[in-house]
């Protein structure tokens, strides 16, 4: 039986891999590249190949003509990054919130190992509890943050997607620890599908050999912002990434069919 969750997973990703564009950054950083002009951005990822786009409620009425019928993800915390402690995410929103303004989805974050991190714990499971009863989607990003943290440690990762998945969400994003080897112990510690952040922009070859690597883990796709959002060609570089995850293309042929030089 399919139930209403597993027909909105479908909207967001492609045959249970996802390419998704986070693009909630305005409260964390501000109006940075690619999130003034959001509507043209949304419109070349969306074009390019992304399953989905992922924005805090109010940014809604500029998502929907945008997105070329693919999948609208809404998040549920956030904090700055000029606060007291971007650590301390807090609610913004509530699930019923997300469906009045047109979510495929909902999405929410917790810093496993930050001095936050009991708070965002029980937040999350209660998002994932009313998710539920409506038939909605959670993507859990889950990060290994805080004091004494190394935020690309396998074991912390693992730690957080297991979490992630014990607490009823429905995909996981974490942080990349670096390669395809170590990468497979996080993917290992959840059944939950995988998918990582791509954390500020390196160079293209960078961003894809990342995506590869993490696909080679057995990992589900990204949920990259900073990396697409702020390329200056938003639908090629999504193209590319797009190509690893939904093609099964090399770091070279994803690079190739996407127009972008093949140096780093
Ligand atoms: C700006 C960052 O450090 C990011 O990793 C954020 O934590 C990701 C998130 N989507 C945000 O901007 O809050
Ligand atoms: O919501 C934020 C993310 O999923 C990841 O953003 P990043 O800019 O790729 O770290």
């Amino acid at each position: 039986m399919t139930t209403g969750t597993d027909a909105r997973l479908d909207r967001i990703g492609t045959d249970g891999n996802y390419v998704i564009v986070p693009m909630d950054h305005g409260i964390t950083i501000g109006a940075v590249q690619g999130l003034k002009d959001i509507e043209s951005t949304i419109d070349g990822i969306t074009r390019g190949g992304a399953d989905a786009v992922l924005t805090q409620k109010g940014i809604a009425p500029r998502v929907h003509e945008n997105k070329n019928g693919k999948g609208y993800i809404v998040h549920l915390n956030g904090s700055t990054s000029i606060g007291p402690d971007e650590n301390d995410k807090r609610p913004t929103g509530t699930v019923e919130d997300a469906i009045r303004v047109g979510a495929d989805a909902v999405s929410f974050h917790i810093n496993v190992g930050s001095d936050h991190e009991p708070d965002q714990l029980s937040q999350l499971a209660e998002v994932t509890s009313t998710a539920d009863r409506f038939g909605i989607p959670v993507l859990a990003m889950a990060y290994a943050r805080g004091p004494g943290i190394d935020s690309e440690d396998p074991e912390a990762l693992g730690h957080a997607v297991r979490l992630a998945e014990e607490l009823g969400a429905d995909i996981v994003k974490t942080g990349y620890s670096g390669d395809a080897d170590s990468f497979q112990h996080v993917v290992d510690s959840t059944r939950l599908p995988v998918v990582i952040a791509g954390g500020a922009r390196g160079t293209d070859r960078e961003t894809i050999e990342m995506v590869r690597g993490a696909m080679d883990a057995g990992g589900s796709g990204i949920s990259m912002g900073r990396s697409i959002f702020q390329h200056e060609d938003p639908e090629a570089i999504s193209t590319a990434v797009s190509g690893v995850v939904h093609d099964d293309l090399s770091v070279d042929e994803a690079l190739r069919e996407a127009g972008l030089a093949l140096e780093a």
